[in-house]
């Protein structure tokens, strides 16, 4: 049966028509216990969502959706390392990374999996001990102070987001340095900012394969051995953090410098993995465990949680609501924390890799839509930027607003402004301003009547604009980790409704197929013809300026 002809699809269609015309004001002026009736708390976080434009009987006709899909049974499945990413036959096994010591699991085909992630994270802290000791010295007897992870993707989003997030808890001992970008500005840029003397470079490809990652690997080795002149010497100051042992060994690092991980660990969810070693490095050991068991709690809130009062299933929902019963094609994270400035960044990849998929998992081409687009930026600088649209535009644009209780930089009444505008902008979105409204206050301002029937259109705020609210204490490490293993399994259960494979990212491979037969052709004596017009005189525009 076709997902919009399912029972439950249909009964949230025609419930959907008789919400049209309901303002959440009205729904919040007839209960006083809209709040305490659609908020969750799990551990430190609590998800206020009663500014949707949902009553109890939308969350109840939402959770039959979840269950007629079977959320709870592929839940399960993902946790037991069931091959649910079947394009690529793997397991999704993400979460197993952040289980405590001891977890066991043996997959198919004989792997232990805990063992095996338990002697990659000892790995990981014996290095880390001896970086941040000074014990491991560089070649020329210097303890290290400084980390440039060369990685892209998901092997740069996850660290860089992270460390940026935490950076009140950094250990102290070393910065580091993301460099993703193929743009020789990236690598070159960060080149000048390190001594060689007193770097560490971790190339951290899952494939080993990524030709920005090894292009920009290969720049660092020059740029390092230029200056240490022996070979030898790299042993010392690179690191690998791969899938791929005999690519690793090719591109010349000592294997006991490298740290593995499993096919069974997509990209966008490997910062748990020892892909976090920058992580590691940067917060020391005990801090990334910490963010491991925050991801932990998460997990086991999503798997004993019943669906109507578990925060990653009831974000998935309203999701589900806005993109495919209102038609919002965009979902916004506004981050009220200037640390978590790269969270909507890393979210991007996490949502919009796992869910743009336009094929169900029988091959048919979907007829709903599937991922929403996401973006975002900080408040309050998002405020001055994009809000107009937001508040008058012709879209509307569900948002996530984040805050943290605390600050950790107390200075004046700096945490207070912010608080108040986060909590201000989720209510106007709410509640709008009538007409009658900015009719009244600009009539206090003292204009005549012709100047106020001019204005009053351009000051009519429709409201009825849907956001969630997420508060923690203050972030830190375990409550960072919670919060992105929430947006993982948003994402798991919107894959699972849309019936999609939200694991596997084939929608990258074009492009990069293409470029790799444009490259030679940028240095071709002649013009290039094989391709479109427009791509054959972009090429030849470039190739006239390349080679003189
Ligand atoms: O870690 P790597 O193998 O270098 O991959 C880096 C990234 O590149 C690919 O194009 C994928 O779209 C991403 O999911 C992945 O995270």
């Amino acid at each position: 049966m076709s997902l919009q002809q399912s029972p439950a699809w249909r009964a949230l269609a025609s419930h959907k028509q008789t919400l049209d015309c309901v303002l959440m004001r009205d729904l919040f002026a007839d209960d006083p216990e809209r709040f305490s009736r659609f908020s969750i708390r799990s551990g430190d976080l609590l998800l206020d969502y009663s500014k949707n434009r949902v009553t109890s009987e939308t969350m109840a006709l939402l959770a039959d959706l979840a269950r007629e899909a079977g959320v709870e049974a592929c839940r399960d499945e993902m946790f037991a390392g069931s091959k649910i990413n079947f394009t690529e036959k793997r397991a999704v096994l993400h979460t197993a990374l952040r289980q405590p010591w001891g977890f066991q699991l043996l997959l198919e085909g004989g792997q232990e999996v805990g063992k095996d992630i338990a002697a990659v994270l000892g790995q990981m802290k014996g290095f880390t001990e001896q970086i941040l000791s000074g014990k491991w010295k560089g070649y020329s007897g210097k303890a290290i102070t400084d980390v440039v992870n060369i990685g892209i993707g998901g092997s740069d989003l996850g660290p860089y987001m992270v460390t940026e997030a935490l950076r009140p808890f950094a250990h102290g001992a070393v910065k580091v340095h993301f460099v993703s970008n193929i743009d020789g500005t990236h690598i070159s840029e960060t080149l000048k900012r390190v001594d060689e003397e007193t770097t560490l470079f971790i190339i951290a490809s899952k494939t080993f394969t990524t030709q920005e990652t090894l292009t920009n690997a290969h720049t660092a080795r020059s740029w390092f051995l230029e200056r240490a002149v022996d070979e030898s010497f790299i042993a010392r100051h690179f690191a690998a953090v791969s899938t791929n042992k005999e690519a690793v060994q090719a591109f010349g690092i000592d294997t006991g410098n490298m740290f593995g991980f499993w096919d069974w660990v997509g990209g966008r969810y490997s910062l748990w993995s020892s892909i976090g070693l920058s992580i590691a490095l940067y917060l020391g050991f005990d801090r990334f465990l910490e963010l491991l068991a925050g991801a932990h709690s998460m997990d086991e809130h999503f798997r004993s949680a019943p669906l109507d009062a578990n925060i990653p299933v009831v974000l998935a929902l309203l999701g589900i609501w806005y993109n495919n019963f209102f038609d919002f094609p965009s979902h916004a994270v506004i981050p009220y924390d200037q640390y978590l400035h790269r969270l909507p960044a890393y979210l991007q990849q996490l949502d919009m890799e796992s869910n743009g998929k336009r094929v169900d998992r029988d091959g048919n081409v979907v007829d709903y839509a599937t991922g929403p687009v996401i973006w975002g930026e900080p408040g309050t600088n998002s405020q001055h930027a994009f809000f107009q649209l937001m508040h008058q535009g012709t879209s509307c644009v569900p948002a996530d607003f984040i805050l943290p209780l605390k600050t950790q930089n107390p200075a004046g009444e700096h945490h207070d402004i912010l608080a108040a505008n986060c909590f201000a902008q989720t209510e106007a979105l709410m509640k709008g301003k009538t007409a009658a409204e900015a009719r009244a206050e600009l009539g206090s301002a003292g204009m005549s009547e012709e100047e106020i029937d001019a204005l009053v259109p351009h000051k009519v705020f429709p409201g009825n604009r849907p956001t969630n609210t997420l508060i923690f204490n203050e972030i830190n490490p375990f409550n960072l980790g919670a919060l992105i293993a929430m947006y993982e399994h948003k994402v798991f259960v919107q894959g699972v409704i849309w019936r999609i494979n939200s694991f596997d990212q084939w929608g990258v491979e074009l492009g990069k197929q293409l470029a790799k037969a444009i490259l030679p052709e940028l240095g071709s004596a002649d013009d290039v013809a094989t391709h479109d017009a427009s791509t054959n005189a972009l090429i030849n525009l470039y190739r006239r300026s390349r080679n003189g």
